[in-house]
């Protein structure tokens, strides 16, 4: 038997039809969502993701600027422009495209970021209001791995949950947010021991590991499902996810790659601009 297919960009455009008539809804308020993007250097994934980001604040009524800066922009004149957006009345929601170049600090460029216009839910003030469990923002990923969850009736409760992959991004937030949906998880990495093992044990495995192909049926439980949140290019330059196709033929559910988690990710940073917009002015 193969997996149910679980549709992300059905998802997502059902999502972003409810963001638009909002959004609609706020702008007779007299409120209009913003949201900034910042690319530094022309990484051409980056552009392609910006682009698909522009496009959903088309799709949902956003207003919407965009900053491509040459790779050479200096940190100083980075954080300046980061100042300049937190004190922008039109701006809801700041995002700065990662990776930056070498010479910027990621963590600089978060920790500018004003909380309230942390749309990627990066700053440490928001990693921690979700840890705690009492959160605004919930980081776009992970936020639409568990819509998709929702979508399908897949209820983390008291379910056996393996996340692959430990980044600030997204194998530890998505951890956070199956935990407070009553899963039982387990977060495993690079130096796991029995890796195969411990996801064999999974209802629900997360695969957010950057390796094509990485994850493979031996590793997976009849009938589990298998969430694939990698993006990665094989060799003719097709996109892939994290999980082998194989797999299809193992799982219950499982995300394609492209049209899963990835549309969902732009959905949810739509999301969290229209709730920043909707905080900052007390709606
Ligand atoms: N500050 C920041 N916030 C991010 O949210 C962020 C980031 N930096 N840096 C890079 C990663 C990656 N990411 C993706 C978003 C959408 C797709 C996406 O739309 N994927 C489509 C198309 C994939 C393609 O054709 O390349 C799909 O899966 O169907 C992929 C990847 C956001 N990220």
């Amino acid at each position: 038997m193969s997996a149910v297919r679980m549709d992300g960009k059905a998802l997502s455009a059902k999502v972003r039809g409810s963001i638009l008539a909002e959004t609609k809804a706020l702008k007779e308020k007299g409120v209009t969502p913003g949201l900034a993007v910042i690319i530094v250097g022309n990484d051409p994934a980056s552009e392609i993701y910006v682009r698909n980001k522009e496009k959903a604040c088309a799709e949902c009524g956003f207003y919407s600027e965009k900053y491509a800066l040459p790779a050479e922009t200096s940190q100083e004149e980075l954080l300046g422009l980061i100042a300049q957006l937190n004190q922008s009345p039109q701006i809801s929601g700041i995002l700065c495209q990662m990776p930056v170049p070498e010479h910027i600090s990621e963590q600089a460029v978060i920790d500018a970021i004003d909380p309230k216009k942390d749309v990627d839910a990066f700053h440490p003030v928001n990693v921690g209001k979700i840890m705690v469990g009492n959160f605004d923002f919930v980081p776009c990923t992970p936020a639409g791995v568990m819509e998709l969850l929702d979508e399908y009736g897949i209820d983390p409760k008291g379910k056996e949950c393996v996340v692959v992959g430990r980044s600030n991004i997204v194998g530890k937030p998505m951890s956070m947010l199956l935990l407070h949906r009553h899963g039982t998880v387990t977060i495993c990495h690079s130096r796991t021991s029995g890796l195969a093992a411990v996801c064999r044990r999974a209802d629900i495995l997360v695969a957010a590991v950057g390796k094509a192909g990485f994850i493979t049926p031996d590793m997976v439980k009849d009938g589990a499902v298998v969430i694939d949140v990698g993006i990665n290019r094989n060799a003719e330059g097709k996109v892939c996810g994290d999980v082998a196709p194989e797999v299809m033929e193992k799982a219950s559910y499982m995300t394609p790659v492209p049209g899963g988690a990835g549309p969902m990710t732009i959905t949810m940073l739509m999301k969290n601009t229209l709730k920043a917009a909707k905080l900052q002015h007390s709606l």
